[in-house]
Parts: C-alpha cells; sequence; structure tokens
C-alpha cells in the first residue's frame, strides 16, 4: 500500500466513522447567528444615514391650519406642550380665541405664544400667502406647517349634490397647496422643516359614502410624495397621517348624514381620541416620517397601501416587504365582509320599501 493510500483512507475513515457531522447543527446555527448579528449592525450603521435628524419642537414656531378644532386643536396643544410657538389659522374668529384660551394652558414656559389668524385656506392664495407672512413676521420662520383644515361628507354617490364634489376638493386638497406653497420658499431657503398633511384611512381606501370625500384625501398622498421627493435635498420632510374615524365637532357633523354603510364599515377600525391621533402624528412629523397611521388598523394599512412612497427607516422598509402578502390576505376577508354589509343593507331596504307599499 502506497502513503498516499493510506492518506486518504485515514480522511475516508475520519470522514465516515468519527462522529464529527454530529457538531453539524451547531456550526450552523452558529453561521446563522453570525449571520443575522452581522445584519443587525449593518441596520445600525445604516439606519441614521436614512433617518432624517429630529425637529426640535423647543422654541420652534408652528402652524396649523384648522387648529381651533377637532384634530387640529390637539395637534396644536401638543406642540405647545413641547415648547413651540403656534400660530392658529381657520375662519370662525370665536372658536379661535377659545382654543387660542385651551391652547395657552399647555404652556411650559412664559415667552410662548398662541397667535391667530382668520382666513379661509382655500379660496384666495393671495390671501394666504398674505397671512402666513403676517405670521412669520410676528413669530419667525415657519418650522413646520400642519394642514388640518378640512371636512368630511358622507353620503351615496347619486344623492351627494354636485357642488359637494368641488367644494371638498377645494377645502380638502386646495386647502393644503396654498399654506404649504406660502411657508416652502422660506423653509428651501433656510434648508428645513416639516409639512404635515392630514389625510385618512379614507384616504387609502375608497369606502361606500365617500365618493366626495375619499378622492379629495387620496390626492394629499399624490401631493406628499411629489413634494417630498422634491424637498428632501434642502431637509425639508413632509409626513401624510391617516386616522381613523376620530371623536371631533367635525364627525359629529358627518354623522348626522353617514349612510349605515359608511357607519358599519367604519366600525371596523373604530373611534380614537384626538389627543392620541395628536401625539402620533407630531411624533412622527418630528423624526420626520413619511407615513403616520393610527391603531393596528391604521398600521395594517398603511403596510399595504405603501406602493412607491418613501421609507424613512430600513426597518419600515424591512417590515412592509415582510408582511405585505400576510396583509393582502387579511384584506381579502375585510373586503369580503365590506361587500356583504352593502348586500344586506340594500336587500333590507329593498324589503322595508316593498313593505311600504304593500301597506
Ligand atoms: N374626525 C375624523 O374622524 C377624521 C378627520 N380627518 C381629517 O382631519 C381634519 C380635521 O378634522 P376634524 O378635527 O374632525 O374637524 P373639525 O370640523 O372638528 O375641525 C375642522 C377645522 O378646520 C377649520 N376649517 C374648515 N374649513 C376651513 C377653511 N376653508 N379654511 C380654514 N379653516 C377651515 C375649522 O374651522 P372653521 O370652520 O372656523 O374654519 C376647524 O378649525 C380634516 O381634514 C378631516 O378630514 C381625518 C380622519 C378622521
Ligand atoms: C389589512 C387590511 C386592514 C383593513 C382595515 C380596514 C379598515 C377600514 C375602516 C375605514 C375607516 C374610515 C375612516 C374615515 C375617517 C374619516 O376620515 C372621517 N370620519 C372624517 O370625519
Amino acid at each position: 500500500m502506497s502513503s498516499e493510500e493510506g492518506l486518504s483512507s485515514t480522511i475516508t475513515d475520519w470522514l465516515f466513522f468519527s462522529s464529527w457531522w454530529l457538531l453539524l447543527p451547531f456550526i450552523m446555527l452558529l453561521v446563522v447567528v453570525a449571520f443575522v448579528v452581522a445584519f443587525v449592525l449593518l441596520l445600525y450603521m445604516i439606519s441614521p444615514l436614512i433617518s432624517p435628524k429630529p425637529l426640535k419642537l423647543n422654541g420652534a414656531h408652528v402652524v396649523v391650519t384648522g387648529g381651533s378644532s377637532g384634530i387640529g386643536k390637539s395637534i396644536a396643544m401638543e406642540c405647545y406642550r413641547q415648547g413651540a410657538f403656534i400660530t392658529l389659522v381657520a375662519r370662525d374668529e370665536s372658536k379661535l380665541v377659545q382654543a387660542k384660551k385651551e391652547v395657552e394652558k399647555c404652556a411650559i414656559n412664559d415667552k410662548q405664544v398662541v397667535l391667530c389668524i382668520s382666513v379661509d385656506v382655500s379660496k384666495d392664495y393671495g390671501q394666504v400667502e398674505s397671512v402666513i407672512k403676517q405670521c412669520q413676521e410676528k413669530l419667525g420662520p415657519v418650522d413646520m406647517l400642519v394642514n388640518c383644515a378640512g371636512m368630511s361628507f358622507s353620503g351615496k354617490f347619486e344623492e351627494v349634490e354636485v357642488e359637494r364634489f368641488r367644494s371638498m376638493m377645494e377645502v380638502n386638497y386646495l386647502g393644503s397647496v396654498y399654506p404649504t406653497r406660502a411657508v416652502i420658499t422660506t423653509m428651501k431657503e433656510r434648508r428645513m422643516g416639516r409639512i404635515m398633511f392630514i389625510s385618512s384611512q379614507a384616504g387609502q381606501i375608497g369606502l361606500f359614502g365617500y365618493t366626495a370625500y375619499s378622492p379629495s384625501k387620496f390626492a394629499l398622498r399624490g401631493l406628499a410624495e411629489s413634494l417630498q421627493m422634491e424637498m428632501k435635498p434642502y431637509n425639508i420632510y413632509v409626513t401624510v397621517a391617516y386616522p381613523p374615524d376620530t371623536d371631533t365637532p367635525g364627525l359629529a357633523e358627518e354623522n348626522r348624514t353617514k349612510p349605515l354603510e359608511t357607519r358599519l364599515i367604519s366600525e371596523t377600525s373604530g373611534v380614537t381620541q384626538p389627543e392620541q391621533v395628536a401625539k402620533i402624528v407630531v411624533k412622527d412629523a418630528v423624526q420626520g416620517n413619511f407615513n403616520s397611521s393610527v391603531g393596528p388598523d391604521g398600521y395594517m394599512l398603511s403596510a399595504l397601501t405603501c406602493g412607491m412612497s418613501p421609507v424613512t427607516s430600513i426597518t419600515e422598509g424591512l417590515q412592509q416587504i415582510v408582511t405585505m402578502g400576510l396583509f393582502r390576505t387579511i384584506a381579502l376577508f375585510y373586503l369580503g365582509s365590506f361587500d356583504s354589509i352593502v348586500r344586506r343593507c340594500m336587500i333590507q331596504r329593498e324589503q322595508a320599501k316593498a313593505a311600504d307599499k304593500r301597506e
């Protein structure tokens, strides 16, 4: 036997007769753990590169349109609690004065100021531009603009007055374009700022009864995506918030004409308090997150409808990749149940009508 043959037989013996392979699972486990650790380290290394620096609200000038009521008022209070100077914008002066008092109660130092401006944000761009100029002269350049002025309306498509489709787009869409347009030049010059748009869960899915309202909220998403791509190099960050039904005077008003179907479908994601919405959206805007959602349904809807919207952290991107298929599966069940709500309501109505005729 040659020495070469001896060596190969030793190796074969070792491979087949020693029990090194018992260690194989451990070796594999070690490799997997090493990969996971390396991946997590990589994430932490890269994430500060793509997440913006948080905005300091202390001493910042925040303009809140629709700040005299509901979600807008709560957002103003939340910012005031963090030391901001606030400009409240809305039409009704008495509501503005009342809201100013409530916001002032949240002061954390005696330098803070609340300014009120009465203007319709949806009608005349020149007017909006001039009030923004006024408030910048008094409280300094705007650091954060919260576009919250808006209204909702629900009703069946053929029963909604045609005029309503125009007014919804005017208030909810143009009423966000005008103030944004009025603050953006100064923000670009200063290379800093935050713009927030308050859309709605009805700006992520179209629902029964929202043929006039939903499109005006979907429009904000298109505006926000385009604007964010233009503004990112100037260190300006855009946030779109998608709240569910929120307990405000606006919702109470909407409920007066709400079709049964819309009510039953909206109940899926429940009713939130405006303070809760305010906390979440202000935090997201400060961090510069593009997307801001409330509650578990809101989270699922946002992951599901992320499309080509910008990501603000690697974790967010990974979550979207991993959950998309699962959430779509869940969504199909939701859609099925919405369809069945609509069908049942229709059958009920027709039966009631037939009974009426017989009488
Ligand atoms: N409540 C809810 O369930 C949800 C609401 N949203 C959105 O959040 C925003 C606020 O809603 P909510 O707090 O319920 O509403 P409210 O009706 O309680 O408040 C609306 C605010 O906007 C102001 N406003 C309305 N129209 C104009 C205008 N043309 N120019 C200037 N200010 C205006 C109002 O003041 P004034 O009338 O004096 O001008 C008021 O301050 C809306 O855009 C709404 O679509 C989104 C999801 C859920
Ligand atoms: C995985 C998929 C999950 C799907 C969850 C679907 C939940 C649908 C609920 C929609 C609620 C719409 C609220 C509109 C609020 C609004 O804007 C008005 N009230 C304004 O006043």
